[in-house]
């Protein structure tokens, strides 16, 4: 017998995952590419890496040049892929879309690097995972736009160099702090990328919400981007499941009711904290006294990847004095304790990010 499914029981069932930053189907890569802003001008937030942005992509095309190798470093779902490809259609060039671990050899590179015209943009997407036989070969091809390859096997191989078109190298990364100092130092232009405030991001929001028909009040925009973590695509994934609550509950239209029942069922608490930012900090807490912990305990303690820890659920949770890292591990704070509705303990040495 057919089981009429409640459609909201679906809508929290997508909900685990909700505010992990990084995109998680393709159906949502599609729905992101049709909410990508196309030009500076409508990327919202980030101020000072905009404006950094402008001045050197208008001095490049006064000059006719390519625009100087640009990294874009920051956590996941803050708009690094989105700027790249803005750079190429403020600068009027292609742009060639890459990454990190799928270049395992050089020719793989070699190949793209030959393919550039004149000042396109080459997006290298998690640079940090370039295999070194890969980086290698970049090094000379930023520096002279020149690459090195070598021909033939054994004693009758030699190098030959080839010229290349100049063009500009984008690379983003979610951990500067991995990439090797030789391929850093190649980038002329270093951005990182800041979480979003609640006014940028209900900007976002109110923007996703006209880009997709969505009837939403200013009030219920700024209820979505309260809770989105700091992060674009948080708050657009959380517009897109809250209009589902209101097609169902509310003819559609997102007061700042419905957003209210409609994060609250998807376990995105007041502060935008979601299932996994709690679940690390109650460990913390309940399996280690509040810490300090080691990452790799933590990580083993909730059955999450070291790197799932330090690149998308860290962040935020230390901006936001949630969480310190000390030379001996991770600490809650008081305002953790006081979070999770716990009295801090009296004594010892939790920190307090706020008193
Ligand atoms: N400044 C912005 N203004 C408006 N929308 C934005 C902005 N930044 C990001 N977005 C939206 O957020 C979505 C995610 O951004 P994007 O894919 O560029 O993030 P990312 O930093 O590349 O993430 P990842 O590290 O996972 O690759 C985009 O589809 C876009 O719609
Ligand atoms: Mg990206």
């Amino acid at each position: 017998m057919a089981i009429h499914s409640d459609p909201l029981s679906s809508i929290a069932a997508g909900a685990a995952r909700l505010v992990t930053p990084q995109s998680v189907s393709p159906n949502e890569d599609s729905v992101e590419r049709a909410l990508r802003p196309r030009m500076l001008n409508d990327y919202v937030g980030q101020q000072r890496v905009r404006e950094q942005l402008e001045i050197f992509i208008a001095a490049a095309k006064m000059r006719e040049e390519s625009l100087d190798h640009v990294l874009l470093f920051g956590p996941p779902g803050l708009g690094k892929t989105t700027l790249a490809h803005i750079i190429a259609h403020e600068m009027g060039v292609q742009l060639r879309q890459t990454s990190g671990p799928v270049l395992e050899r050089p020719g793989d590179l070699a190949a793209l690097l030959t393919n550039l015209e004149r000042n396109d943009v080459l997006f290298i997407d998690e640079i940090h995972r370039l295999s070194p036989v890969v980086e290698e070969i970049l090094y000379p091809a930023l520096e002279d736009f020149q690459i090195d390859i070598l021909i033939g096997e054994g004693p009758a191989a030699r190098s030959v160099k080839i010229d290349l078109q100049p063009f500009t190298l984008v690379g983003a990364t979610t951990r500067a702090g991995m990439l090797t100092n030789p391929l850093r130092d190649r980038f002329g232009i270093v951005s990182r990328l800041e979480f979003y405030n609640a006014d940028d991001l209900t900007r976002i929001v109110t923007r996703s919400a006209h880009l997709l028909n969505v009837d939403i009040t200013h009030e219920g925009a700024i209820e979505i981007a309260r809770r989105a973590r700091g992060t674009p695509r948080i708050a657009n994934r959380l517009l897109r499941r809250v209009r589902d609550y209101a097609d169902v509950k509310n003819g559609g239209i997102i007061s700042i009711e419905t957003a209210n029942a409609a994060l609250s069922m998807l376990e995105v608490d007041p502060q935008g904290l979601d299932l996994m930012d709690r679940k690390l900090l109650e460990a913390i807490i309940h399996k280690f006294d509040g810490g300090p912990v080691g990452v790799d305990s933590l990580a083993a303690a909730i059955g999450e990847e070291r790197d799932t820890i330090e690149d998308v659920i860290e962040p935020y949770l230390i901006q936001h004095g949630y969480l310190q890292r000390t030379p001996r591990g991770r600490m809650a704070t008081k305002t953790t304790w006081r979070h999770l509705g716990l009295s801090p303990p009296k004594t010892g040495d939790t920190p307090d990010l706020f008193e």
